[in-house]
């Protein structure tokens, strides 16, 4: 497997995943191992890893599938199976899934005894260049998005692309939208490959590159800033704008992909970075035809712009009573911290009705 380890964060990229895990695991032999699957990763990536010696079926902790489920009470039935299994502070929990079991089960092992070791084994898209990497983990709760977290890195993080054959079209598109996101924060040719990049009919070997370079992006930055103090805001483009969609969204009971609602809240905020920072008006026009053929359309109404700046109220990159945005001066010119008024967030808010 070869490594991408830096300071912060231990992410390999796996030859054969059951022979890697086989080997990350030697130090959890004389320990119980969990793994946290939903049904869907229980069913197509868990017969994987069932034959490694120390994995068993009875120590599979099966949540439901989706956004809906990275709540409080799945929280607690992961917590019970841990102490019903018998964990001990020394106990391994393997997260294998999207980005929900990564998240959820990251929060578990935080918590669990104040914090055992966990493995990621992101199996989406998104979870491989994103939500495996960099130790954000946690639940929605009161219907805000990762309310309720910790950071806590991964043990290891081992990726293996060959897992995304399984993997529905809407959930690879989603995923896409982070690794676009990277290439807004890095650099014009990186954007350009990946803008020009066939999602719709991918060829798996070059998606693989694009995987690696855009783990390293977010790699980087958060080794600059694990606990996004600083530069790790940038990860942020598009989600202040983004997770408002996805909450609005989910209280509407019409969930939306985080990847989706991440794409159409980067076309808003490129808007928002061209009124206040003068970002080229033509390439936010180009994301926008770009997306609308891609994700698709989010649909709202002047009457919910209300209600999403409320809930933009609550991002986390808020201070002193301000919300404030990730921009972008141009593409990998990016200015944190950057205060925007409640007529300019509207305006972003009409700018993407209007297109
Ligand atoms: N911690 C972070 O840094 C970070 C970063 C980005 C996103 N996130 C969070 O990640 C979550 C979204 O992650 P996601 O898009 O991976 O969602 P997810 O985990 O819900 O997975 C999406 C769907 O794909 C299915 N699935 C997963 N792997 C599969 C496979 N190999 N084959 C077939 N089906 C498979 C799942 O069962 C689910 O139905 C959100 O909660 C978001 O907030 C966190
Ligand atoms: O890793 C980060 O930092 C990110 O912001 C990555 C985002 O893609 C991810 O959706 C993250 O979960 C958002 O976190 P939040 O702090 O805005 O809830
Ligand atoms: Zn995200």
């Amino acid at each position: 497997m070869q490594s991408l380890h830096t300071q912060e964060t231990d992410v390999f990229l796996a030859d054969n995943l059951a022979n890697d895990l086989e080997q990350l695991i030697e130090p959890f032999k004389n320990e119980k191992i969990f793994v946290l699957t939903d049904k869907n990763t229980h069913r197509h990536c868990f017969p994987l890893i069932s034959r490694i010696e120390g994995i068993s079926e009875e120590r599979c902790i099966i949540t439901d599938p989706g956004d809906e489920y990275k709540n409080t009470e799945t929280l607690i039935s992961v917590w019970q199976k841990l102490v019903e299994g018998g964990a001990n502070r020394h106990a391994l929990l393997i997260n294998l899934g999207g980005g929900m079991p990564c998240d959820l089960g990251g929060f578990a092992a935080a918590t669990f005894k104040r914090g055992i070791a966990f493995i990621n084994i992101p199996t989406t898209l998104l979870a491989q260049v994103d939500a495996s990497v960099g130790g954000k983990t946690g639940i929605n709760f009161m219907g805000y998005k990762n309310e309720i977290g910790s950071f806590m890195q991964a043990k290891h993080v081992l990726v293996d692309t060959t897992l995304l054959k399984t993997l529905d079209q809407p959930n690879l598109i989603s995923g896409f939208a982070e690794m676009i996101k990277h290439a807004y924060l890095k650099n014009e040719p990186l954007l350009k490959r990946t803008l020009n990049f066939d999602i719709l009919n991918p060829d798996m070997q070059e998606l693989s590159k694009l995987v690696a370079e855009s783990i390293k992006i977010k790699d980087e930055v958060v080794t600059a800033d694990p606990f996004e103090k600083n530069i790790r805001k940038a990860l942020n483009l598009g989600h202040t704008i983004g997770h408002a969609f996805e909450s609005f969204a989910l209280k509407n009971n019409q969930p939306v992909l985080h990847g989706y609602a991440v794409a159409w809240g980067m076309v808003a905020e490129l808007y928002l970075a061209h009124i206040k920072l003068g970002f080229p008006l033509k390439m936010v026009e180009e994301l926008t035809a770009y997306t609308k053929n891609i994700f698709g359309s989010f649909s709202y109404t002047k009457a919910d712009f209300d209600y999403l700046y409320e809930t933009m109220t609550h991002d986390k990159k808020n201070q002193a009573g301000r919300i404030n945005f990730t921009l972008l001066k141009a593409v990998g010119d990016i200015a944190i911290n950057t205060h925007c008024e409640v007529h300019e967030v509207h305006e972003a808010l009409s700018f993407y009705l209007e297109n």
